[in-house]
Formats: structure tokens, C-alpha cells, sequence
């Protein structure tokens, strides 16, 4: 869902979109169709996305209105788009798209990435089942939870040896599993240099194993090292506030102001005449109508026809 208000449907990295964009029956496609078309699909998309966060953080604490601007032009076609985004294999993605091309720092690419806080993944879709955090409710939340599940779980390698291997709880996975990325352990620990490898090797189950050791894979002996990453460390430490007898503040203050400045600088990335939101409705200082390429203001069409095998060429550039 690109701040073009494109979206790459050929390419597998969008699988499951169509439950959310859709020509017919997506509560999101209709709200925009019945209430805000005179906005671009890619303005809705980013004041969609700040709804969720406000109506889903504790007392509606993160609002991100302050940094909403408007004017974005939606495109119709935006083909090889997805080749942008990040793949989930290790932390060169994360600094490939978030520093490199975003032009953020890590704090703000760790900040941006507690989006994990919320909503799962799918065997349907990505290939990665699973929540991110302890229990589904917790998974319609946004706060730090996600920071705090890295460094209180014992995370083992999941899938290995296949182009969906993750992290899962080497506790009791019951109802849904729960799972961390590569690109998302890697902000705390080097998962390279010493995988196959256990995050916290100090905790054991109900009968006395080791939490690091299952069946076919023993790893109580495999501490993963710390990251030599320190400035995507400190950030996980700080979002995650713990306090110094382990346990955790409910302090969510560090991770959303840190959020809050790195979504803005994320969503109006290549956009350079976006527009305040008029702080009142007086006429003279009312603004002009978002531009819109879309004169029929309908979404974008799902195709009909399977995603095809992933486009080889390059990445086109994002809008200026
Ligand atoms: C390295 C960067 C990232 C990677 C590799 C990544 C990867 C993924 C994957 C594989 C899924 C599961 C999709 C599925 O199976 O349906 C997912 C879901 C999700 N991601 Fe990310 N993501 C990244 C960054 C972000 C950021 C920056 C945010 C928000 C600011 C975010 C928010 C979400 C949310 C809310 C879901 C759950 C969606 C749902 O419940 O349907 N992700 N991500």
C-alpha cells in the first residue's frame, strides 16, 4: 500500500492486501469509497494507518495527527513497486531500506519496526504464522510489547533451512505460535555469526528442560551473542524499559515519541510539497482539495490471475 496509493499486486510480498483493498466487500475500500474519496488513496492509507495506532494504543495515547500532512497523487500502475520493500532475512534489509534509501537512523528503523506490536503473520500470505507477542488480544494493542517479548522469551530458530526460517518460542507455542523475524531479532542479536543459536539460554519449562532444547535440536549450550550493532541495541533496550530486577516499566513514552518521528519522516518520504491539516475551518485558511488521479476514485483493481513469478528487474525510484 505505497504512498503513491499503489499497490504491486503481481509480486508475492503483497499476498493477503486483497483482504484489506478490494474492489467488493473491504470495510477499508468501502469507508474511502463512501466518506473520503475527495482524498487520495495514499492520504487515506497514511490517516487510515494513524486511526488504527491512535484507536489501538492505551487510552488512545499515540496520536500521530501532528504529523499527517496531505497532497500525496495517487498512481494506477506501480509495477515491480514491492521489489522495494524489505525482505525478512537479516538486518542488510533493514539497513538497505530504512537507512540507505529512507535516509533514518536506527533508532528510528527499530521504532518503526514495534509495528510488530501488532497483528500476525501467515502461513497463507508470508509463510510466518504466528503472533509476535504473548496472547491475540495483546496482538490488537500498540504499545512496547513487542520490545519486551524479544529479550523475556526464549526464541529458537523455526523452519531452518528453508526461505521462511524465523524464530519461535522455545516454550509452550500453544494456540497460535508465536514468532520473531529475522529482521527483527537481529535488532538485539548477531544471528549470523553464531547461528543455529537460543536467545536465553537461563530458562526452563514446568518439567525442568532447558526452553533452548527441543526433540530434534539442542541448543542450551548455544548462547546467540548480542549485536555489534549498538545503536539498534540501545534502541530495543530503551523501547523496551526494563527495569534493573527484570522486569518491565509500562512506560510506552520512549517508544512513541521515537515512533512518532520516525513515521512522519517515513510517510512523507518523496513527497515535497505535502500540506499542513488546517487547524480550523475558517474559509480563508481552509486548503484546496487534495489532487487526485483517480477520476473514477474507485480503488485499485484486484487482479483476477495468481501473482506471477517475482519480477527480475530493477527497482523503478519512489515518487519526488
Ligand atoms: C524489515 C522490515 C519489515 C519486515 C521484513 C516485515 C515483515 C512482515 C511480515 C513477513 C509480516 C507477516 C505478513 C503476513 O503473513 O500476512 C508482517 C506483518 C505486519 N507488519 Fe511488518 N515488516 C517490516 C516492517 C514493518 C513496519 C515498519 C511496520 C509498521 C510500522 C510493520 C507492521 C506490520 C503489521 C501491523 C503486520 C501485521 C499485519 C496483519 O496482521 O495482517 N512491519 N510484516
Amino acid at each position: 500500500m505505497g504512498a503513491d496509493g499503489c499497490i504491486d499486486w503481481q509480486h508475492e510480498a503483497n499476498n493477503g492486501l486483497e483482504t484489506i483493498w478490494c474492489v467488493d466487500g473491504c470495510p477499508l475500500t468501502q469507508i474511502y469509497q463512501e466518506k473520503y474519496s475527495v482524498m487520495s488513496r495514499a492520504d487515506f492509507w497514511v490517516a487510515s494507518a494513524n486511526a488504527v495506532v491512535k484507536l489501538s494504543s492505551p487510552n488512545n495515547e499515540l496520536d500521530l495527527k501532528s504529523t499527517f500532512k496531505w497532497g500525496r497523487v495517487d498512481a494506477e500502475q506501480c509495477p515491480d513497486s514491492a521489489l522495494r520493500l524489505p525482505g525478512a532475512s537479516d538486518c542488510g534489509q533493514v539497513q538497505d531500506v530504512f537507512l540507505n534509501r529512507l535516509g533514518l537512523n536506527w533508532t528510528d528503523a527499530v521504532a518503526l519496526i514495534g509495528g510488530h506490536t501488532l497483528g500476525r503473520g501467515s502461513s497463507d500470505f508470508s509463510g510466518h504464522e504466528g503472533i509476535w507477542v504473548d496472547m491475540d488480544a495483546e496482538a490488537t494493542i500498540f504499545d512496547k510489547r513487542y520490545y519486551e517479548e524479544v529479550l523475556r522469551k526464549t526464541w529458537v530458530p523455526r523452519n531452518e533451512g528453508t526461505d521462511v526460517q524465523d524464530w519461535t518460542w522455545g516454550g509452550n507455542n500453544d494456540g497460535s505460535p508465536r514468532f520473531m523475524l529475522n529482521t527483527d531479532m537481529c535488532l538485539l542479536f548477531d544471528i549470523e555469526t553464531t547461528f543455529p543459536c537460543c536467545s536465553r539460554t537461563d530458562l526452563t519449562r514446568n518439567d525442568g528442560t532447558n526452553q533452548c532444547d527441543r526433540r530434534n535440536s539442542v541448543l542450551s549450550d548455544t548462547q546467540c551473542s548480542r549485536t555489534t550493532n549498538e545503536d539498534a541495541a540501545n534502541a530495543m533496550l530503551q523501547f523496551a524499559a526494563q527495569r534493573d530486577d527484570g522486569r518491565f516499566t509500562n512506560d510506552n513514552e520512549p517508544f512513541f515519541t521515537a515512533f512518532s518521528v520516525a513515521w512522519e519522516m517515513a510517510t512523507i518520504n518523496g513527497w515535497d510539497n505535502l500540506q499542513e491539516l488546517a487547524l480550523s475551518c475558517v474559509p480563508t485558511e481552509s486548503p484546496t482539495p487534495a489532487p487526485s488521479t483517480s477520476p473514477t476514485l474507485n480503488p485499485t483493481p484486484v487482479p483476477t490471475a495468481p501473482p506471477t513469478q517475482s519480477p527480475t528487474a530493477p527497482p523503478t525510484p519512489g515518487p519526488t
